[in-house]
């Protein structure tokens, strides 16, 4: 059982409690938390007890593995999973939609039935109730000046910033701020961020791209007197309880289909930008959920894609704007979490401190000349678990053209942009395979499309049977647009800026 964490660019043995890892967020040397060990676990436990579980079952067993009961007891932990996905608008937390096309093996995992129609939603439920569990267990009744707060600082391309805001509004002790690209997220995400009431809850519009806001939060993590002073909390990726409360719709998904046969074959595929989805696969895997591939399906943003071609992580000129926006990313945080397991295994024998030192010279390399290289031997292992796809905008948009016409259980089934991504590398990676009959490939669909209305539109308006505003918009979404928004512009994709407004804001929200 592993319920410690270390952070992936230490060179030191000190690891830290999972409330440490939790509310700390992020490494002091910038690292991202891991956990010192991975649990194993056996078939017999998965195929003969776990493969019947709810989803929320599912997920305590999963989850007591990685948080010592001394931090939370078994009660409180069941609590927090029941109470988080109660919110969700399927029993199932995570359906599972088999066979969408007749005579097909696509499986589409649908992960968009949480209060915000994202992915996002499975993890940041869960982290909203988890920082409440922790500040209200140390704060007590303490009087407000002594009490401790949490300032959460994200930034977003439009999903993240909607699913914490969804997590954390209204809690006590919390303030969110949320950093999203100006003009780079849909109207629907924007809406969802800016209608909230709450006065905890202030976003920023950057004038800028989704890696600048992504590099000013790491930048406010790593200022030393800013994060004292203000106590600041992760609900981006980099914070292990994301990737930890996504590893169970992989088992969940994956006994929909095996029940308690070990022996079928699956593959994840996965729409990928910032790695934080596809690394709690991993996690699954290595685990000993018996996944034959997790597949990584990038967007034209393809730094994944070439990683595991070439070798070399490089950031590559200028983000592209494509039709799946959550995923127009540089640089991709979690990546770092693999590198650390794929540098300790093949480069440092196994040695957890030679691993954190590998990581700190990639790291500093990226930093310094926008890129670093690794040799075969890495590449070589990242491939036993991985492959890779890349999708651009036309097959985004021929893709949900082509499910809409083929797709039999339901019919017209309608996909965004993201999980057409995740589709068409199906369609890819089923090319490649000699065995395809044999293999059942799980898509992850990782937002619902009406999230995304100008790529659906642009891709379906010709089909006279098809109305966005009947076939897609729900009526929650729908009743947005009529609310007051609360938009702060910011000019500059600035760090002291950043600071600054939120100092001031702070101070309004008189928590
Ligand atoms: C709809 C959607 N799909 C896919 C992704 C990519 O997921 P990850 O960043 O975890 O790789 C995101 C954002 O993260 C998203 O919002
Ligand atoms: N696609 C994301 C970008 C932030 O990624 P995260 O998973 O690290 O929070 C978004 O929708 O905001």
């Amino acid at each position: 059982m592993s319920q410690t964490y270390r952070s992936s660019r230490s060179a030191s043995p000190e690891t830290v409690s999972f409330e440490t890892a939790i509310i700390q967020g992020l490494g002091k040397d910038g690292g991202l938390f891991i956990p010192s060990a991975i649990p194993q676990v056996s078939q017999e436990t998965m195929f003969s007890q776990w493969s019947k579980l709810s989803f929320q079952d599912l997920a305590f067993e999963i989850m007591k593995l990685y948080v010592n009961e001394s931090e939370i007891p078994h009660a409180d932990l069941k609590d927090l999973i029941n109470k988080s996905y109660s919110t969700f608008r399927s029993e199932e937390v995570t359906p599972l939609n088999k066979n969408l096309i007749e005579g097909d093996n696509i499986n589409i995992l649908e992960l968009f039935h949480g209060p915000t129609y994202a992915f996002k939603d499975v993890a940041l439920q869960f982290v909203g109730n988890l920082f409440e569990y922790f500040l209200n267990r140390g704060n007590g009744d303490l009087p407000k000046e002594q009490r401790k707060k949490i300032t959460v600082v994200g930034a977003t391309s439009g999903d993240t910033g909607s699913a914490a805001i969804y997590g954390l509004r209204g809690k006590k002790d919390i303030s969110v701020f949320i950093l999203y690209p100006t003009g780079r997220i849909s109207p629907i995400q924007e809406e969802q961020m800016t209608t909230v009431p709450d006065k905890n809850v202030q976003t920023l519009s950057v004038k800028g791209t989704f890696d600048n806001c992504q590099d000013i939060v790491k930048a406010i993590f790593a200022d030393k007197e800013f994060n004292e002073n203000h106590n600041v909390g992760a609900v981006n990726s980099i914070n292990w309880a994301r990737i930890l409360a996504q590893i169970t719709y992989y088992f969940y998904s994956y006994f929909k289909i095996s029940g308690s046969n070990p022996d079928i074959k699956i593959k994840f595929v996965v729409p990928s930008g910032n790695f934080g989805d596809i690394l709690a696969g991993y996690f699954a895997k290595k685990m000993g959920l018996p996944v034959q591939k997790l597949v990584i399906a990038t967007n034209e943003n393809d730094i994944l894609d070439r990683f595991l071609k070439s070798g070399d992580y490089a950031r590559s000129g200028d983000v592209k704007a494509t039709l799946s926006p959550a995923m127009d990313i540089l640089i991709s945080s979690n990546f770092e979490r693999l590198l650390w397991y794929l540098a300790r295994d093949q480069l440092a024998n196994g040695d957890d401190i030679k691993a954190g030192e590998i990581l700190s010279k990639w790291f500093s390399d990226l930093k310094s000349q926008g890129k670093f290289s690794v040799g075969p031997e890495v590449i070589k292992a990242a491939l036993v678990d991985f492959d890779s796809e890349r999708v651009s905008d036309p097959e985004i948009l021929e893709t949900i053209k082509q499910t809409y016409e083929t797709s039999t259980s339901p019919k017209n089934y309608i996909l965004d942009p993201h999980t057409a991504v995740g589709v068409k590398a199906v369609y890819n990676q089923k090319a490649k395979d000699s065995n395809s009959k044999d293999i059942q490939y799980i898509s992850l669909s990782t937002a619902h499309p009406a999230k995304f209305a100008s790529a659906v539109d642009a891709a379906l308006r010709n089909y006279s049977a098809y109305s966005f505003e009947k076939d897609v918009l729900p009526a929650d979404l729908k009743k947005l647009s009529a609310l007051p928004k609360k938009i702060k512009l910011i000019e500059r994709a600035d760090i002291e800026l950043i600071k600054a407004t939120i100092d001031e804001e702070l101070s309004k929200m008189d928590l």
